[in-house]
């Protein structure tokens, strides 16, 4: 069984991350299922050589949380969404504060689904992205185009400026502690994985602006992660482009063989 580890550097200090977002699946005991087969699947070194991270809904982060910690699990969890406010009448919302108590390591903000069903502008990514921080929380920030900007060209245009509205009101350090996603919303759940060149072309403008914005030194070590339809199979190629330091993955992370293979390949295994 692998068990916590030090992280080492990789790609100029960026280690490789693989986040599972399980969406709306998966009770407290199914998490605790699919946890305990994902860890027993991967070795010491895997997850020593990729981060691994797995996003339940909230019902189930306590589950993995006592999963994780009673038997030192070598990987990482946290939540797919938070409020932008501390504490307060919001009937239904989650804080930071609630996250950080339950030792979750990492949050999603600005996920396209909360982009087009819940409303969520940049304003709202922003505040997000502020309160995740304040908790000290990793906020893993989405931006990504829809199938219309693509044909029409303007993808890198679209995804550099939700990053500059979603990163709004942060200062170089605070954006050492953000990780960005690109999510080509439409290859998130299609099956339509964008191409390795897709995925760098936009993770490296995304880097680029980073460096505009905040300077190389912070944008040499911000991890950019691809989310869209990842698969095992495609998994290395999409990772070879050097700005691309890992995945978001959605269905293909509630199937415990599938995902370990992602890690391992992530790893640099096969
Ligand atoms: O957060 C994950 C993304 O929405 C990708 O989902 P997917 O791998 O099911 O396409």
């Amino acid at each position: 069984m692998a068990r916590r580890q030090p992280a080492p550097a990789r790609r100029e200090g960026r280690r490789p991350l693989i986040a599972g977002n399980w969406k709306m699946h998966m009770t407290h005991l199914e998490a605790i299922g699919l946890v305990q087969k994902l860890v027993f699947s991967l070795t010491e070194e895997e997850l020593d050589a990729a981060e691994v991270v797995v996003l339940p809904p909230f019902t189930a982060l306590r589950s993995v949380q006592t999963l994780v910690n009673g038997d030192q699990l070598a990987i990482g969890y946290g939540a797919q969404d938070l409020s932008a406010h501390d504490s307060g009448a919001y009937t239904g919302e989650v804080s930071g504060a609630m996250l950080a108590a339950l030792a979750c390591g990492f949050v999603v903000v600005g996920h396209s689904e909360r982009r087009s069903l819940h409303g969520e502008d940049d304003a709202v990514v922003a505040a997000k992205t502020q309160a995740a921080l304040r908790h000290g929380l990793t906020p893993i920030v989405c931006v990504g185009e829809g199938l219309e900007v693509r044909q029409a060209g303007g993808h890198v245009a679209h995804c550099t400026a939700q990053l500059d509205a979603s990163l709004a009101g942060l200062s170089a350090e605070d954006v050492t502690r953000v990780v960005l996603a690109y999510e080509p919303v439409w290859a998130i759940g299609t099956g339509e994985v964008a191409t390795p060149e897709d995925a760098q072309e936009v993770c490296g403008a995304l880097r680029s602006r980073l460096a505009e914005r905040f300077g190389p030194d912070t944008a040499a070590v911000v991890r950019i992660l691809y989310g869209g339809s990842v698969k095992a199979a495609s998994t290395a190629g999409i990772l070879a482009g050097p700005d691309v330091d890992g995945a978001l993955v959605g269905g293909a992370s509630l199937d415990a063989d599938e995902f370990a293979k992602i890690c391992r390949s992530a790893a640099g295994g096969s």
